[in-house]
């Protein structure tokens, strides 16, 4: 393999990157307005990119700066990403196609030079995209340097207007960790949401639709604004299997991978049907057999498998839908999954792929239309990119967008941060055990928080 390249290397870090490199905005924010025509600035060059494979410099996570920073690291492999050279942000029912035609533009226009070639290197931006049409926060960043790692592989990539110098990558300070949380009910406390639940099952009984997915927030308050690298940090260290990510003040550690679209190979991880565990392994061992028969589970199970088969299907060809679910164990839950596959036949983007796909039921419901107005009208939440696409995409039009659960956004004050959870309501729900269920679902960001 080619040297890693030192020549150009500068001791500095993110922010004095900025020097060496001209921040291209593609599309100015004003305030937190929403731009729903976004373009890149005609009076800027195109985007210029260079990715070259480095020594590997250690975690990923720990390379990253308090500011501006991006993460989607899975098991030590991933992205991180630091600095902006373009911006997209976007709303309404319009915002995965804005999304999609604004990158194929920006990709189109860029001048690559690409000695890693694969997945993640060139030019990549991070996204997430909120759940609901109306709401506003959808995003789409490229940063001006990102490092990846797969396969043993580590790279560089530095993005601006000219040809910009390979920062060195060293280790930062240890974040700062989160002190003081204290943790309250969002405007849906547990007593109201759990009416909600029995509402919504006496809906579903009523033959107004199958499933339905209602979710509650928490609203953590910090002494400090958040450092938000040392949640990252505990996230990825305590769910090496999900994938922990940062956009924009929105982190988690997510199991759920909606798609990842990979040299023509598309594949989705569907989860739904949750029991928490005990802790103890031998009576854990015993849950997990009674949630791969449990009834309820294997149906609620059955509807979010199909929502992904069935969006899935127009783009691929061969795909694989296997007829019965493993158990996923994590540290707090366990989960019925399904790993869906197929073979990319129209040329899709894994950013088309995720708009078609979401809300898939296992964040929406069964039908979709009913189960999305009945959310609306029961759930009094505004789910920001919560149970939205959250993920890359590369200008190759490959990509991985996961599901935002297991997640958080912090506010504009940098102290309050807001946790959400969420569980599939169908027939035989109970609303006790859908609240505990939601606890446990909280468990890894409160923790990672504490
Ligand atoms: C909606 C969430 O989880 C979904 C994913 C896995 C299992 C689920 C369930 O069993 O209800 C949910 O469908 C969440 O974590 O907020």
């Amino acid at each position: 393999m080619r040297p890693p390249p030192q020549a150009e290397s500068i001791a500095c870090r993110g922010g004095c990157l900025s020097r060496h490199i001209l921040s291209v905005r593609g599309t100015p924010r004003v305030g937190s307005s929403v731009v729903s025509h976004p373009a890149v600035d005609p009076r800027s060059g195109p985007l210029v990119v260079r990715s070259a494979p480095v020594a590997d410099p250690g975690a990923l996570l720990s390379l990253l700066p308090p500011d501006d920073a991006y993460a989607w690291v899975h098991g030590g492999d991933g992205l991180v990403g630091w600095g902006r050279a373009a911006e997209l942000h976007t709303a309404g029912a319009s915002r995965f196609a804005d999304a999609a035609a604004w990158w194929r533009d920006l990709s189109a226009r860029a001048v690559v030079r690409d000695e890693v070639g694969t997945p993640g290197s060139g030019l990549v931006a991070f996204g997430s995209f909120t759940f609901a049409d109306d709401a506003e926060g959808s995003v789409l960043v490229v940063p001006e340097v990102v490092v990846g790692r797969r396969d043993g592989v580590t790279w560089i990539t530095v993005i601006g207007t000219g040809i910009g110098a390979v920062p060195a990558l060293v280790a930062g300070a240890p974040p700062r960790q989160p002190s003081g949380a204290t943790f309250a009910d969002g405007p849906v406390d547990s007593q109201a949401w759990q009416q909600l639940v029995a509402e919504a099952v006496t809906r579903i009984e009523a033959d107004a639709l199958d499933k339905v997915v209602l979710a509650r927030d928490l609203v953590a308050t910090l002494d400090e604004p958040l450092d938000v690298r040392a949640p990252l940090a505990r996230l990825a260290a305590d769910y090496p299997s999900c994938w922990t990510f940062h956009v924009d003040g929105f982190f988690g550690s997510t199991p759920e991978m909606l798609v990842r679209l990979e040299r023509g190979l598309v594949t989705s991880r569907v989860l739904a049907g949750t029991i928490r565990r005990t802790g103890d392994d031998t009576h854990d061992l015993a849950l997990a057999g009674s949630l791969a028969r449990s009834s309820k589970d294997l149906e609620e199970h059955e509807y979010a498998v199909r929502s992904v088969a069935d969006a899935l299907a127009p783009h691929c060809t061969n795909m694989f839908v296997p007829e019965t679910p493993f158990v996923l164990h994590l540290p707090n839950v366990m989960h019925l999954a399904t790993d869906v596959t197929g073979v990319m036949k129209d040329g899709a983007s894994a950013l088309t792929l995720a708009a078609s796909l979401h809300p898939s039921a296992a964040v929406g419901g069964t039908p979709t239309a009913e189960a999305v107005r009945l959310i609306a009208e029961l759930e009094q939440l505004d789910r920001g990119r919560y149970a939205g696409p959250v993920g890359w995409i590369d200008a190759r039009g490959d990509g991985e967008w996961g599901i935002g659960l297991r997640s958080a956004q912090v506010g504009d004050d940098g102290r309050t941060v807001r946790l959400f959870a969420g569980c599939g309501i169908v027939a035989d729900s109970v609303p006790a055990d859908e609240l505990a269920e939601s606890d446990a679902k909280l468990v890894p960001v409160r923790e990672a928080l504490s």
